[in-house]
């Protein structure tokens, strides 16, 4: 992005005179995350601009841009990026800034927001506001999954195959209960049946869901993987072992209550590669968006990602 579309795309003027070293913040707004939550960004613009920071807001054109402008940035021009929306548009600005030195930081608009929880900035705009201008820097990592980048899981079973099938129109309107009627869905008429298996450092684990982690949250604020952290380069395997119905009844309530990871019938292991296959077509699951299908392999990325965090944070 060179000097001229920055000024051109500059949406707001400092309250006060930027002084010698103060840079832009950009942020990347995804319009179609978080319909009901757009005052959230207004509230958080609003608080921004009272630091006399200059600021840009660019909103994304479709799935992928918030990489291409991310990746577009001149870190001699721009301090921080924003990335505003899920965890799918965080996904994508951390893609696009990863090894550039550029600041990711985070306003979470969208439905389950794990990244703003695992850290630990909750939902307000206000915090973000702050966590933005006052925070801690810290060195995170990204997993990869086949070549592209994500920061929280990947997962295959089961909830990719609710996620598969959840609109993201319908999501817009309704939130959280868009899973539960995609959910429904895949209950009454089954895709993909059989089960995943899981090649853990040449180990080989099979189930009906086998989820790959980064974070120690799922799915909003249940924890799966209490050891589990961004600013390490370890992937955890959490795998449960029982079959049907009754056994993701038991699942889903050990998740809800953080119990998951102690059930004796789910396997959790840690782990350098793992590669996912299972019935030709089966979606997967990335950073709670569908990304493809398998069979993939994922790892760790060596590439730093310089992240934000509240500067009360452990
Ligand atoms: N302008 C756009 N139009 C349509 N899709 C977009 C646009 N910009 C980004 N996207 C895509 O929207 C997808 C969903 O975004 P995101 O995950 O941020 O929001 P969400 O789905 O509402 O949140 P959550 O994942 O928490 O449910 C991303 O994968 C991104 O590629």
């Amino acid at each position: 992005m060179d000097a001229s579309s920055l000024q051109a795309e500059t949406e707001s003027r400092p309250a006060a005179e930027p002084q010698p070293g103060d840079l832009t913040i950009l942020v990347i707004h995804n319009p179609v995350a978080g319909f009901w939550q757009r005052s959230k960004l207004r509230i958080y613009l609003r608080a921004l601009r009272k630091t006399g920071r200059r600021i840009i807001v660019r909103k994304t054109a479709g799935p992928g841009d918030a990489t291409f402008i991310a990746a577009e940035v001149d870190p001699r021009q721009v301090e921080t990026v924003v990335a505003a929306g899920g965890d799918g548009t965080i996904r994508e600005v951390a893609d696009g800034l990863a090894g550039s030195g550029v600041r990711l930081a985070v306003l979470p608009l969208g439905t389950a927001n794990v990244l703003a929880l695992e850290l630990g900035l909750g939902f307000s705009p206000h915090a973000a506001a702050r966590a933005t201008v006052n925070a801690r820097e810290k060195i995170g990592y990204a997993g990869l999954v086949d070549n592209r980048r994500f920061l929280l899981m990947v997962s295959a079973g089961v909830d990719a195959r609710v996620v598969a099938r959840t609109s993201s129109t319908v999501k817009r309107y309704i939130g959280k209960a868009a899973y539960a009627v995609a959910a429904v869905q895949e209950l009454l008429r089954p895709r993909w049946g059989g089960p995943i298996t899981a090649l853990v450092d040449g180990a080989e684990i099979s189930g009906d869901l086998i989820i790959v982690t980064r974070a120690q949250r799922y799915a909003g604020p249940f924890i799966i993987a209490p050891e589990a952290d961004i600013r390490s380069r370890r992937l955890y395997v959490i795998a449960p072992q029982g079959r049907g119905f009754w056994s993701m009844i038991r699942y889903a309530a050990a998740l809800f209550t953080n119990r998951l990871s102690t059930l004796p019938d789910v396997i959790v292991r840690e782990a350098k590669e793992v590669v996912l296959t299972g019935p030709e077509g089966h979606p997967v699951q990335v950073d709670g968006d569908p990304m493809g299908t398998l069979p993939v392999t994922i790892r760790c990325d060596e590439t730093p990602i310089t992240i934000l965090w509240p500067q009360d944070h452990r």
